[in-house]
């Protein structure tokens, strides 16, 4: 294999732009498309399920600015996918842009989608896999982890005081976090198939768990579908429950194993599960190595005491501990109004999931 210079450092930029999207049911993909002076020509990222792949958002970008693909190079940090998903397949899109050479970083595993090398390869396209495959691996670890697992991926959710609690003494915690924070998280519920809480925070809140206040949402002119409403635990949801709504996309699963959860709602075609809480289902997800991405908003409250925001993790001593680390994907820490949110993955050495071996 022979990546010249200028691939070497376009490969780079394209995780960099990888990492501007959004993690969930989809892998993070950059693509950047060079001349044969090794000049940037156009550049392109995925955005999350349901929009553009970063090949086709690169050549989209090409062929706005009227600029003439034909014979170039288009350096990608995945495998283009050979499937007709929501969107048609890249490899056809680079086929048909006379796009003379292919340099991906990682190879696509995933049964429906491989295959994209070699049907460039028998088109004529030039291809080479391998350039920086391990840090495109890296970041798209979790994700992998999930789809080898037959599995949605997982974000779990919290709203926290400076201390670390979910919940004040006496069971409320409505509101913790601002309106700021409170609105910065409905873009996770917005970029997920499945809500998932315990039955002790819809006894405790009674939540609509429904994305609200954008374009699809319920209170859209012209509502779109809206995440699915799961309820994990043996306690029946009461018939006036606000989640149970009226669009028939409710559903209780009486269990409380996290992996039986999943399973389910992976059967249904959901790919992508926000787990709201309480604590006790948070560090059920968090026990069995079942999250895959973590986001804490933290407001600058003390309650002193309450309900952990995490607990029973089997953690007995430090050495332990689960070890997480801020994924600068989507921003690893900002402000949301006055509190923090902070976005976490957990370490490739970190407890990998349990279910689907
Ligand atoms: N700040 C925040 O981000 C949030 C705060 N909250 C607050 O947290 C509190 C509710 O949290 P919490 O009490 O932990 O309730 P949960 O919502 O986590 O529900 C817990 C209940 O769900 C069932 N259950 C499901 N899975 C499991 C499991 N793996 N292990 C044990 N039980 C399970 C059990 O009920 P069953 O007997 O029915 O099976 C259990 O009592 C409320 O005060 C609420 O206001 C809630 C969500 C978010
Ligand atoms: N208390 C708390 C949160 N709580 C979560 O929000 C749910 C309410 O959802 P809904 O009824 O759809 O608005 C509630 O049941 C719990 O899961 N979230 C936050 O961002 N900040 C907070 O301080």
């Amino acid at each position: 294999m022979a990546f010249n210079a200028a691939e070497k450092t376009a490969m780079g930029q394209a995780l960099e732009l990888a990492r501007r999207g959004v993690r969930g049911a989809n892998p993070l993909v950059g693509a950047v498309i060079l001349n044969n002076d090794g000049a940037v020509l156009a550049t392109g990222w995925h955005r999350g399920a349901g929009t553009a792949h970063a090949e086709a958002d690169a050549l989209a970008t090409a062929a706005a600015a009227g600029i003439d693909v034909r014979g170039t190079t288009m350096v990608v940090t995945l495998e283009p996918c050979s499937h007709t998903g929501r969107t048609g397949p890249c490899s056809q899109a680079i086929i048909g842009s006379g796009i003379g050479r292919v340099v991906y970083a990682a190879a696509d595993t995933t049964s429906d989608a491989a295959g994209g090398a070699a049907a460039l390869a028998a088109a004529g396209v030039e291809t080479e896999g391998g350039l920086m495959a391990g840090e495109s691996r890296e970041l798209n670890h979790r994700w992998s982890a999930a789809v080898r697992e037959n599995r949605p991926f997982v974000t779990v959710k919290t709203a926290q005081s400076l201390d670390g609690h979910t919940a004040a003494a006496d069971g409320t915690s409505q509101w913790i976090t601002s309106p700021e924070a409170r609105e910065d998280a409905q873009e996770l519920r917005a970029r997920c198939d499945a809500i998932v809480a315990g039955t002790g925070t819809v006894q405790a809140d009674n939540p609509r768990l429904t994305v609200r206040g954008r374009p699809g949402a319920e209170d859209a002119a012209e509502p779109l579908s809206q995440p699915l409403r799961v309820v994990m635990g043996t306690t029946e949801v009461p018939a006036s429950a606000a989640v149970r709504g009226t669009d028939g996309r409710f559903l209780q699963i009486h269990t409380h194993d996290p992996a039986v959860v999943l399973s389910g709602l992976h059967a249904r075609g959901v790919r992508h599960v926000l787990v709201e809480g309480g604590a006790t289902v948070a560090s059920a997800f968090l026990r069995a190595g079942l999250a895959d991405e973590l986001v804490v908003y933290t407001a600058p409250k003390l309650l002193g005491a309450g309900t952990p925001s995490f607990f029973g993790l089997g953690v007995s001593t430090l050495t332990e501990a689960q070890a997480w680390r801020f994924d600068a994907a989507g921003g690893a820490f900002r402000l949301t109004g006055p509190d923090l949110r902070l976005q976490l993955e957990p370490t490739p050495e970190n407890n990998e999931p349990t279910i689907g071996h």
